[in-house]
């Protein structure tokens, strides 16, 4: 059986329809804001393996709630970390793009220097750290741009203001991979099986292609939706925010295919099933 933190999300939701052989956990089972929580409820399941994809995902609200935030996405993963290492099995940590600067415009590598530009991003990379640390078998697991049927994304954002409003004013220059949260999930599972056959435990990148604006995905959304709303495309400095996005969220994805043979998958796939869902 394998364990997974964060029912409710995006990413859970779609590992519990593909798969019979995880137990998943809510935040009253497990609360990761509350030291020793999943260290508890990994001993007490016994699991063979653990999928981490609970977080404190709000990158705006982030910026004040700091603490909370930072033993959600740091802590919390490092706790999960050494309970694995202990009972000798393999951890799946999801992370972000949001650990990079967004300088420049090559794709990132997942051993390129780091440096996050807000909190979000800081304490997810705090997490990996963690995990890393901790001497577990494990996959940290950075993606992007996670659109589903389901919870908060930007596809459904979109979806919503497209059928009010007859223009949207829509950032151009921050560049991405939107992932449909079916193919974390598919890679998540494939994952957890490499490892317990003895795949070296490491970073890798998932984000779906070609690479894209938010703009340039609003515009996908409306078309495959059949709305009727304009994009503007505007620069970030256009659309203030609390927390500042990595203009850069290109991923090189190819230690993926590499080390668990799984390739960058077309998000606008993943647009038609989720839209027409
Ligand atoms: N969404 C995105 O665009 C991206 C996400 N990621 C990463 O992918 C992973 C999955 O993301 P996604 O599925 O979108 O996440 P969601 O925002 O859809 O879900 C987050 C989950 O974490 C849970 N959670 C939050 N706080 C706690 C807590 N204190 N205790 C227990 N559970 C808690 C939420 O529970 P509740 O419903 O109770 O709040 C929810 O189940 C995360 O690691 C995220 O950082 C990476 C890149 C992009
Ligand atoms: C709603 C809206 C947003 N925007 C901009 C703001 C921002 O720069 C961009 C995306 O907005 P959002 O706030 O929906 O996306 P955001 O919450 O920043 O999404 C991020 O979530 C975390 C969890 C991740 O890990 C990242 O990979 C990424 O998916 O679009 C517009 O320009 N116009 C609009 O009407």
């Amino acid at each position: 059986m394998i364990l997974v933190f964060g029912k409710t999300g995006q990413v859970a939701r779609e590992l519990a329809t593909l798969s019979g052989d995880v137990t998943c956990l809510d935040r009253a089972q497990a609360d990761l804001s509350v030291p020793g929580a999943c260290d508890a409820a990994i001993r007490a399941a016994r699991p063979d393996a653990v999928i981490n994809a609970g977080a404190f995902t709000d990158v705006d609200g982030a910026e004040t709630q700091v603490a909370l935030a930072t033993r959600i996405n740091g802590a919390a993963p490092g706790e999960m970390g050494r309970a694995c290492a202990d009972l000798d099995i393999p951890l799946v940590q999801i992370s972000t793009d949001y650990v990079f600067d967004g300088s420049g415009h090559a794709p990132r590598l997942p051993e390129d220097p780091t440096g996050p530009l807000g909190v979000y991003g800081a304490s997810k990379l705090e997490g990996e750290t963690a995990v890393s640390d901790s001497g577990c078998r494990h996959a940290i697991l950075r993606t992007s741009w996670v659109f589903s049927a389901h919870g908060e994304n930007f596809v459904k954002t979109m979806l919503r203001l497209g059928a009010e409003r007859e223009l949207l004013r829509v950032v151009a220059d921050q560049i991405g991979g939107p992932t449909p949260a079916s193919v974390i999930a598919a890679a998540c599972l494939t994952m957890v099986q490499g490892l317990r056959v003895g795949a070296p435990s490491g970073i890798h990148h998932l984000s779906g292609r070609p690479d894209i604006s938010w703009a340039g995905f609003a515009r996908a959304v409306f078309d495959v939706a059949g709305l009727d709303c304009k994009v503007e495309d505007i620069t970030t400095a256009d659309w203030p925010t609390p927390a500042v996005r990595p203009a850069n969220s290109r991923l090189d994805c190819t230690s993926l295919m590499a080390v668990f043979g799984i390739a960058r998958p077309d998000w606008r796939d993943g647009l038609r099933a989720v839209i027409k869902s």
